[in-house]
C-alpha cells in the first residue's frame, strides 16, 4: 500500500554569533535565511543558538560553555544535524565533529548539498562537483580520522602524511578532471551562443526566490520550475520571446544568495556567462521581502564580481501584491518611523528616484499588475539596443503603441 506522502526532516539546530560586524538584529535575518536553507535541503529546524562574541572562537567557532550547552541538547533532542551559519575552517570543522554527536555542517555545505540535490543537467551536476571537491581539499586531514577508523588494522599507525597527500592528490586530480569536462562543455555551450544570431539578449538575474522563473513563465509562455524554496533555478533556460512582433532571448539564471560560497561563484561563472553576455539586465527584486535593500547590494557585489555591474539594467521591484509595510503606531514615542514603515509610494521617493523612471517598474509577476507597463519597458529598451545596431531596421519596430501584437501572443 502506498503511504501518503510522509516526507522525514532531519532534526536540525542553527548556530551563529554576534559580533561587533554583525549585530544580533542581523544574525537573526541570516539565521531566518539559513532555516529556510535547512528547510530546502531537507532538514527541520528545532532550535537556534546565538552567541556573542568579539570573534569566532579559531578552534571551535563558538566558546566552550556554549559548545557544551550544543553538546547536551544534541544529546538531549536527538539531534542529526548542526549547523553553522558561517564558513567553518577546516579546524574549527574538524574540531567540532570530533566534539558534538552529530553531523557538522556549516552555510557552504549547506547550499552545495542544497546545489547537488538540484542539479539535474549535466553540466550543473558538473559544476557542483567541481565546488564540492574545491570545498573539500583543504578539509581532507579533517576527513581523515573517520578513515582512520574504518580502515584500522596492521600498518595503520595513525594517519600518515603521506596518505592525506595521496588523498589530496586524487581530489586533486578529480578537480582537474572536471574543470577540463567544463572548459569543454564552456566552448559548446560559446558556439551555441554565437549560433543565436543577432537577437538582443536579456538576462533576468536577482536573489534567490524573487520570481525570476515566475516572470519567465509570463513573459515568455514557458514553464520553468518555479517553487518556494531556495535556488530553484539552477540551470540557466533561454527563451525566445516575443513582445508585440520584436523578438528577443530571455535567460532565467540561477538566484543569488548572501555570503555564497567563493567555490560555488567560482564555478558557476560558466553559467554566469549568459548573464555576462547579455545585452540588458532584468534585475528583479522581491520588495516584500524585509531584506530586499541588502539582497539587491550582494547581487550588485556578484555582478561586479562577474565584471557585469557595468550593464543597462532595469530593476524589476516584484511581489507588490504581497508588500505589506509594518503598522507606525504614531502615539508610540519609542519607535521612530523608518522605511519599514513606507508604503510603495514613499519608497519611490527614495534612492529608488535615483534609478530613474525608465529603469525601475513596480510589478507583481503572479497576478499581472502592472504586466502591460513591464512589457511596455522591456519593449522599449530592447527596440533601442536592437537599433543601434541595426539602424536600417527601423521600420520593423515601430513604437510600442504603433506596433502589432503578434495573432500567437495577443491576449
Ligand atoms: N505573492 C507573490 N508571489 C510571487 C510573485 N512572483 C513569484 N512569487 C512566488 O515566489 C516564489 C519563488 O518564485 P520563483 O519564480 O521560483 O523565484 P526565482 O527567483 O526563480 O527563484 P530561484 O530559482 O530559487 O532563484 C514562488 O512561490 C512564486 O509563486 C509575485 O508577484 N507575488
Ligand atoms: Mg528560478
Amino acid at each position: 500500500m502506498l503511504d501518503k506522502e510522509t516526507i522525514s526532516y532531519e532534526k536540525a539546530i542553527l548556530v551563529g554569533i554576534i559580533t561587533q560586524n554583525q549585530s544580533e538584529e542581523k544574525l537573526n535575518e541570516y539565521l531566518d535565511e539559513l532555516q529556510f536553507l535547512t528547510y530546502t535541503a531537507g532538514g527541520e529546524v528545532v532550535k537556534r543558538f546565538k552567541q556573542k562574541m568579539d570573534k569566532p572562537n579559531p578552534k571551535t567557532f563558538v566558546g566552550t560553555g556554549k559548545l557544551e550547552e550544543i553538546e547536551s541538547y544534541v544529546i538531549e533532542n536527538k539531534i542529526d544535524t548542526v549547523i553553522f551559519d558561517d564558513e567553518l575552517t577546516p579546524a574549527q570543522q574538524k574540531n567540532l565533529s570530533k566534539l558534538l554527536e552529530a553531523k557538522v555542517l556549516d552555510r557552504t555545505n549547506l547550499i552545495l548539498d542544497i546545489f547537488a540535490q538540484r542539479a539535474e543537467t549535466s553540466y550543473a551536476r558538473t559544476q557542483v562537483e567541481l565546488a564540492q571537491f574545491q570545498y573539500l581539499l583543504p578539509r581532507l586531514t579533517g576527513m581523515w580520522t573517520h578513515l582512520e577508523r574504518q580502515r584500522g588494522g596492521i600498518g595503520m599507525r595513525g594517519p600518515g602524511e603521506t596518505e592525506i597527500e595521496t588523498d589530496r592528490r586524487i581530489v586533486r586530480d578529480r578537480i582537474a578532471l572536471l574543470k577540463e569536462k567544463l572548459r569543454t562543455i564552456d566552448k559548446q555551450m560559446a558556439v551555441q551562443r554565437g549560433n543565436r544570431g543577432a537577437l538582443v539578449r536579456v538576462a533576468l538575474v536577482g536573489y534567490t526566490n524573487v520570481g525570476k522563473s515566475t516572470l519567465m513563465n509570463a513573459v515568455g509562455k514557458s514553464e520553468v520550475f518555479v517553487e518556494d524554496k531556495l535556488f530553484a533555478t539552477l540551470d540557466t533556460t533561454v527563451r525566445k520571446v516575443v513582445i508585440k512582433n520584436l523578438p528577443f532571448l530571455l535567460t532565467d539564471t540561477v538566484g543569488f544568495i548572501r555570503k555564497l560560497p567563493t567555490q560555488l561563484v567560482e564555478s558557476f561563472k560558466s553559467t554566469l556567462d549568459e548573464v555576462r553576455e547579455a545585452d540588458l539586465l532584468l534585475h528583479v527584486v522581491d520588495i516584500s521581502h524585509p531584506e530586499f535593500e541588502d539582497h539587491i547590494e550582494s547581487v550588485n557585489q556578484i555582478l561586479k564580481e562577474i565584471k557585469s555591474d557595468d550593464k543597462q539594467t532595469i530593476m524589476i521591484f516584484n511581489k507588490i501584491d504581497k508588500y505589506q509595510p509594518e503598522f507606525f503606531d504614531v502615539e508610540d514615542l519609542m519607535i521612530e518611523r523608518s522605511t519599514k514603515h513606507y508604503s510603495i509610494d514613499e519608497w519611490k521617493n527614495t534612492w529608488m528616484n535615483k534609478v530613474g523612471e525608465n529603469n525601475a517598474i513596480f510589478i507583481s509577476a503572479t497576478e499581472k499588475e502592472n504586466f502591460e507597463e513591464f512589457r511596455h519597458k522591456v519593449y522599449d529598451a530592447v527596440r533601442d539596443i536592437h537599433l543601434t545596431r541595426f539602424p536600417y531596421n527601423n521600420f520593423l519596430y515601430p513604437e510600442y503603441e504603433d506596433a502589432f501584437e503578434k495573432e500567437e501572443d495577443s491576449e
